[in-house]
């Protein structure tokens, strides 16, 4: 039997990082996916060619490689694995559509994808909330530091606000169109949350008086998304990128980006995800583009989707 999985990545509107610590969000999912494919096999093997490792020790005698830095990014499968007490060795495919660590919801793809297909080849039938749930615990797990956003997003998928206080969330039924990119990062969404956190201890007054305008920004933006008024909505994009500058959550490129769409009048740009460059989204426009074509941006394919994971046997 094969089971494969297939899990739209997100992108995030208004609110990373603010929701980590409780306060609301927007994010929603787009026509780029991540696949896992789970197979038969007489041992556990993972296959992602778009994986790049660095750093390898080959051992020629038993011709076998070893790499710590291969141990480090495969953690969230492993952790699924684990999850589920290595039941049964299995062949493990996973496919993108885009790069690993782009601000695009990837390791909530990964984690989503192998919880839904390794669970359905074990014969264990989730329900969504369930495999939502499993996933960003396990996000949590690997990271240290999550929020349910991604999970739950690629899980249900749609446009979806998160309401404040890390429980509920609902789904906006409204489209959005976006001009969505990215650039290299020089981190790890894992790594951008511990340096966050690290400020937030620094002087927690001004860094949750911070996190509380992004939440009054997010919730305004919510209403300017349903009215689709777009003027508005972009000028608070640019106040969220603004306020994730002042926590240390860009990057001097995407930040010149961000900049300079202003200059050209584009209505609206920010980052989008973990930060440390990854992914930028700009209210929809052809000169959105073309800016982002110029920083050598892979532009994605924004369209709204509005289902989820997606469980076939094939
Ligand atoms: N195709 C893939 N195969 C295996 N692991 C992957 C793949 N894509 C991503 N990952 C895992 O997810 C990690 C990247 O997660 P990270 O949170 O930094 O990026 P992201 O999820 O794309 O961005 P964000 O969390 O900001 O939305 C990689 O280092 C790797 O561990
Ligand atoms: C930065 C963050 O808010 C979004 C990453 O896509 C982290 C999280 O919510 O877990
Ligand atoms: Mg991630």
């Amino acid at each position: 039997m094969r089971v494969e999985a297939k899990v739209p990545l997100k992108l995030t509107l208004f609110g990373e990082h603010a929701v980590v610590y409780d306060r609301p969000a927007i994010a929603m999912t787009i026509s780029e996916s991540l696949k896992v494919r789970v197979s038969e096999s007489d041992r556990f093997l993972i296959i992602s060619p778009s994986l790049n490792i660095r750093g390898v020790k080959l051992d020629l005698n038993e011709m076998k490689i070893e790499s710590d830095e291969a141990k480090k990014v495969l953690r969230y499968v492993f952790e699924v694995l684990n999850y589920f007490e290595m039941k049964k060795p299995v062949k493990i495919e996973i496919d993108s559509t885009v790069e690993p660590s782009v601000g695009l919801g990837t390791s909530a793809a990964v984690i989503v994808g192998t919880v839904a297909a390794y669970s359905k080849y074990l014969g264990i039938d989730l329900n969504r909330d369930e495999i939502a749930k499993i996933s960003h615990d396990i996000e949590l797990k690997v990271q240290g530091i999550a929020s349910r956003m991604d999970t739950y997003t690629e899980t249900y998928g749609g446009l979806i606000y998160f309401l404040p206080g890390g429980e509920g969330f609902e789904r906006i039924d409204t489209n959005f169109e976006l001009t969505a990119g990215y650039i290299r990062r020089s981190m790890s969404t894992a790594d951008v949350l511990w340096r966050v956190r690290k400020l937030k201890e620094l002087n927690k007054e001004v860094f949750d008086n911070i996190l509380d305008v992004i939440g009054e920004i997010t919730n305004r933006a919510k209403s300017l998304i349903i009215e689709q008024n777009y003027e508005e909505l972009g000028l608070l994009m640019y106040v969220n990128h603004g306020l994730l500058f002042s926590l240390g959550i860009t990057s001097p490129e995407a930040d010149e980006i961000v900049s300079r769409a202003k200059q050209l009048r584009i209505k609206g740009c920010k980052i989008s995800g973990g930060g440390a460059g990854g992914s930028i989204i700009c209210i929809k426009s052809v000169e959105a583009e073309v800016l982002l074509k110029s920083y050598n941006a892979r532009i994605v394919n924004s369209t709204l989707i509005k289902d989820g994971v997606d469980i076939s046997i094939i």
